[in-house]
């Protein structure tokens, strides 16, 4: 089942100078399935993340989500689907440091008004499934950028969006830290069979994606599926990245 469509996107930036960002994208996601989408340094990608979170509107072309399209939708909507449709997770974690850990990943159940007891029943199972259940009364600075990113993801989750888009979520950690993010990323994607959309340079987090699409100057480049091998398509995805050329990556990321 298809769970988004990008259907001819485009996106013209206005101002004294326009700038055309994307042009005609066309791609879907499956339910369940993972994607990452990589591409040189200004190809595009924050923008075609922007367009399907609806942060920002396309100038032409159709984002469907299970057959909807939230730019259709009036303000009040919109906010609506953004809040229950979307899970959305960032490179700097985007936490509030004035609340515990177990606050912020139930935060987006407060906004529901969801019942104590079932906020808490949520909150029991999304941090084991995460395995951060002794940290849930420490602050965001007592724990490690780990355990914020996973902090960040079982907030992300725990509404059960359709879609969960990640910006660069190993973009702040180190070699270890990045690998077990993007393992429990994988864990959550085969149990509950989330579907989920990164962005990244990050080629080792691509490799745990099933397939990944490549953007270049705004344009649909190519794209590869994953098959059984992680390691062979961190090669793939490594060499793919040297001949998209550009500033594609930055060595630091490139660990196996
Ligand atoms: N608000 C804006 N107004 C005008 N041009 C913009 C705007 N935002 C982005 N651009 C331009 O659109 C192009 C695509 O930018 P975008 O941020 O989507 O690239 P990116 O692939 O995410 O880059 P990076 O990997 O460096 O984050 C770039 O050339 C950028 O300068």
């Amino acid at each position: 089942m298809e769970m988004l469509a990008v259907n001819s996107l485009s996106k013209i930036y206005g101002g004294k100078v326009t700038y055309r960002a994307l042009t005609d994208i066309d791609f879907s996601i499956r339910k369940g399935e993972f994607v990452g989408i990589m591409g040189p340094s200004g190809s595009g990608k924050t923008t075609l993340l922007n367009m399907i979170s609806t942060i920002d509107s396309p100038t032409s072309g159709a984002v469907l989500l299970n057959g909807t399209n939230p730019h259709l939708l009036k303000k009040d909507k919109l906010a609506l689907f953004r809040r229950r449709e979307l899970g959305f997770v960032f490179q700097d974690f985007n936490l509030l440091d004035t609340l515990t850990i177990g606050e912020n990943i139930v935060l987006p159940l407060t906004l529901e008004n969801v019942k104590v007891q079932t906020m808490e029943e949520k909150l029991q199972n999304v941090a084991t499934k995460l395995g951060i259940l002794d940290i849930l009364d420490k602050r965001t600075y007592e724990v490690s950028g780990g355990q914020r990113q996973k902090t960040a993801i079982a907030r992300a989750i725990i509404h059960s969006p359709s879609l969960l888009l990640a910006d660069e979520p190993t973009g702040n950690l180190d070699s270890k830290s990045s690998r077990n993010v993007m393992e429990t990323l994988e864990a959550i994607n085969k149990a509950d069979n989330t579907t989920m959309m990164m962005v990244t340079h990050d080629a080792l987090a691509a490799s745990y994606c099933h397939r990944v699409i490549f953007i270049k100057d705004g344009q649909l480049h190519n794209e590869m599926y994953r098959g059984e091998n992680r390691q062979a398509f961190f090669q793939k995805i490594i060499d793919a990245l040297s001949f998209l050329g550009g500033n594609t990556y930055d060595l630091s990321t490139i660990r196996v």
